[in-house]
């Protein structure tokens, strides 16, 4: 990237151009602006009225693509090789900085430079890469972990502090997280994304306020092996996005907005001096410390790092101040010399696998095994077998194939020697030679795998099939069909009677669903009650929770809406009673005239009460009406949810059923992760929050765009993930305070609306 900070300017696309005022070089690098003599200063107006800034490049009308290309493309490739990265995104509210930074998240082509680095990232080939991303937001001077909330090591109760160390500033309490595809580093970012908005609703702050930092930490290893050198890359892309910059006095803001204003000037004004002195050759103290922003950029601007900064900036006559205050700030920056350095270590630590993405193993060249390599393989794999040793040294890519080769090896051994044991007690028939079928059903047989079969000696087979069973019972079977003259392999047998329904459940967690997967190694499925029941209490338990939870707040309003209305009724007669009383007493006033010396009406005591009492129950009957008139749209509302809660668990359960006892075995190996088919078990928190019409959308979408577009999977799938777990958390949150308040809704609360768990 080369030995100075780079500095771009990107220009917001305006219908209100000021051509007059802003003027951009024919080589896309200079850019002038002209602002008219104030004539209310007088003729006598030192004023200076025109500058000239030279930049790296100016992105005016630029598309993304072009944006990411000319910005972060080359600086993201050297990060891979080691080298620290950072790109910032500065300039006054509204100018553009989010959308360069992290794009309309709506549409993959309008992604912006976090997105397109994590995809370069990923994308890399030649080398075993390791990333690991974090998310800060500095806002008003504290440090948010935007990420919090997705780690279960509860980082998020360490008070957040940027420390100093001889490798560098780190964020003490920041959670950094593992990614092994670019969907997992998405799916965080977007997640980071929704925390921020929801803090911004709820502490109702305002995202332009705050500094954003998105990390992106790579460690690329030449080789893959362990007990050897390895020579190791360690880098970091900082990619951040600034709080606006404008000015107080324009913002003319007062309470919080202003103490956020503060801040950012405060911060945003440190960072300029901390500019101004890193392009300072004579400068020996740099003032890191003056604000978090930067302390914690400590290592990222300038030094060892490729630095590019992005001046986004208004075209419009009205920012024109700004535009020139973002001009002077990156011109500064341009000042900054940078000596990047790769960032490399040799050591001997032991690769953990799974937290080792293999790019493009094929780059990689081993020699081949020589015979006394591969009979230490054979006896690892044997001893590990007999459980004499916990785990296998692994020493490179070959070694591992060997290790499989050995295991496949004894598996086919021992399916042979099973098959000749069992050949040896047992005759099989087949199933379609009836005549031979009607003789041993006399003789009490049973079916293996579409076969009778029946014991020479003519003993009870009961015991030997669960001892058979319990024997082999953790391998997997497989449903394939063979002739009735092949081999009979022993993976291929059920020793049960045909009639007997399942009889064991072997479970497979399946980390993607966040299900148990069931499978059935016997050849009738359960019947649907029984697996019904079943379901309920494995895969379907949350479902089966929320719809019986759904049922019991139906009930409940039911319930509530009966007493209302029997109140109601009961208040309406005894309304009706005393009106009758009153009537009664009017017409005993009428005739015995009841009137004092100024000739007004007197009411005795005992009128008087009545009318206070028809008065108290008039006001009780609107309030008791009012109520009933809110349960009766509750109920309502809560009647289709259960019913719609219902109708899922209902759907769900068929797909379940279908994929445990029906789908062949085949089939689902494909289904299991890392299987070429989705798991169409979808797991429960998507069951319960997505919208029919999102899936369609997405659906839709991967039928059109997709093909066109394959690299955007990773994106739009993340995008519809973080959607749907914020829908469901939000969900969840409404049912939780549902709970806490199990008083119901009173007339008072009728204009609230209504929180039941959703199941789309
Ligand atoms: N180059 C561009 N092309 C199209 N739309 C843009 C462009 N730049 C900005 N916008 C749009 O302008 C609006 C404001 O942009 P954005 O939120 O990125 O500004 P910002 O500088 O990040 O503001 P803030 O400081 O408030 O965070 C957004 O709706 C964004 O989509």
């Amino acid at each position: 990237v080369g030995n100075r900070v780079h500095t771009f300017v990107r220009v917001k696309p305006t219908a209100d151009f000021a051509h007059d005022m802003i003027k951009f070089g024919p080589d896309h690098k200079s850019i002038d602006i002209y602002i008219k003599k104030d004539a209310k200063k007088g003729v006598v107006n030192n004023r200076q009225t025109d500058w000239s800034f030279r930049l790296d490049g100016v992105l005016h009308n630029t598309s993304q693509e072009l944006a990411y290309e000319t910005v972060a493309e080359k600086l993201v490739s050297e990060a891979l090789t080691g080298y620290n990265g950072t790109i910032m995104c500065y300039g006054q509210t509204g100018a553009g900085k989010t959308y360069t930074m992290m794009g309309a998240t709506a549409e993959y082509k309008h992604r912006g430079i976090i997105p397109r680095a994590i995809q370069q990232v990923f994308k890399a080939t030649a080398h075993s890469v390791r990333v690991r991303v974090s998310y800060l937001e500095i806002y008003n001077e504290t440090l948010v972990d935007l990420l919090s909330t997705t780690t279960s090591s509860g980082t998020s109760d360490v008070p957040m502090a940027v420390v100093d160390c001889p490798q560098g500033v780190y964020v003490k309490g920041l959670s950094i997280h593992s990614v092994s595809h670019e969907e997992d580093a998405l799916n965080l970012l977007f997640e980071g994304e929704t925390n921020r908005a929801i803090a911004e609703h709820t502490l109702n702050k305002n995202s332009s306020r705050s500094h954003c930092i998105f990390t992106i930490y790579i460690e690329v290893r030449s080789r893959f092996r362990v007990f050897s050198d390895v020579k190791c890359v360690n880098s970091k892309i900082s990619l951040i996005d600034l709080a606006g910059s404008e000015r107080l006095s324009k913002t003319r803001s007062e309470g919080q907005v202003l103490k956020e204003a503060m801040y950012i000037n405060k911060s945003l004004s440190f960072l300029e001096q901390l500019i101004i002195a890193l392009a300072d050759p004579k400068r020996d103290h740099m003032p890191f410390r003056q604000s978090k922003l930067t302390h914690v950029l400590k290592d990222s601007l300038g030094g060892n790092c490729n630095t590019v900064l992005v001046a986004n900036i208004r075209g419009e006559a009205a920012h024109v101040e700004e535009t020139l205050s973002s001009l002077r700030f990156a011109t500064r920056m341009k000042w900054i010399t940078t000596e990047p350095v790769i960032n490399e270590t040799y050591d001997r630590e032991v690769c953990r696998e799974g937290e080792w993405r293999m790019v493009n193993r094929s780059l990689v060249t081993y020699d081949p095994l020589t015979d006394i390599q591969k009979a230490e393989i054979k006896s690892q794999v044997h001893k590990y077998l007999k459980g004499a040793i916990d785990e296998i040294d692994i020493v490179n890519i070959r070694q591992v194939q060997e290790v499989f080769k050995q295991f496949k090896l004894i598996a086919s051994q021992q399916e042979h020697e099973v098959e000749a044991r069992l050949r040896s007690k047992y005759t099989l028939i087949d199933k379609n030679d009836f005549a031979a079928v009607a003789a041993v059903h006399k003789a009490g047989v049973v079916v293996v795998d579409g076969h009778l079969v029946q014991e020479e000696n003519g003993r009870d087979l009961g015991t030997r099939t669960a001892s058979f069973s319990s024997r082999h019972g953790g391998k997997k079977k497989s449903r394939k069909t063979r002739s009735s003259k092949g081999p009979l392999r022993c993976h291929q047998l059920r020793l049960l009677p045909c009639t007997v329904s399942c009889c064991r459940a072997e479970q497979t967690d399946l980390p993607m669903s966040g299900c148990v997967f069931f499978k059935f190694c016997c050849s009738s499925p359960p019947s649907k009650p029984v697996a019904f029941e079943q379901f309920k209490e494995e895969c379907g338990s949350e479902i089966s929770r929320i719809f019986k939870e759904n049922k019991s707040i139906l009930l409940a309003r039911k319930k509530r809406s009966s007493t209302v209305a029997q109140r109601i009724n009961f208040i309406k007669r005894e309304m009706e009673g005393i009106q009758k009383a009153l009537q009664a007493q009017k017409q005993k006033r009428w005739q015995e005239e009841y009137v004092d010396e100024k000739g007004q009406i007197i009411i005795d005591e005992k009128e008087f009460s009545l009318i206070m009492k028809l008065k108290d129950l008039k006001e009780e009957y609107r309030s008791g009406y009012a109520e009933l008139q809110d349960l009766k749209a509750e109920i309502q509302y809560c009647q289709r949810l259960v019913n719609q809660c219902r109708n899922k668990l209902i759907a769900e359960f068929e797909i379940w059923y279908n994929e445990s006892f029906l789908i062949p075995e085949d089939a689902r190996e494909a289904l299991k992760p890392g299987g070429n088919i989705r798991p169409g078990m979808i797991p429960i928190n998507r069951v319960m929050c997505l919208e029919e019409d999102e899936q369609d959308r997405f659906e839709r979408m991967q039928e059109t765009t997709l093909p066109a577009c394959p690299a955007s999977v990773s994106f739009y799938r993340a995008k519809t993930k973080t959607d749907q777990k914020h829908m469901y958390t939000r969900t969840m949150s409404s049912l939780e305070k549902m709970r806490k308040k199990p008083g119901l809704i009173t007339a008072a609360g009728k204009n609230k609306p209504l929180s039941f768990l959703h199941v789309m």
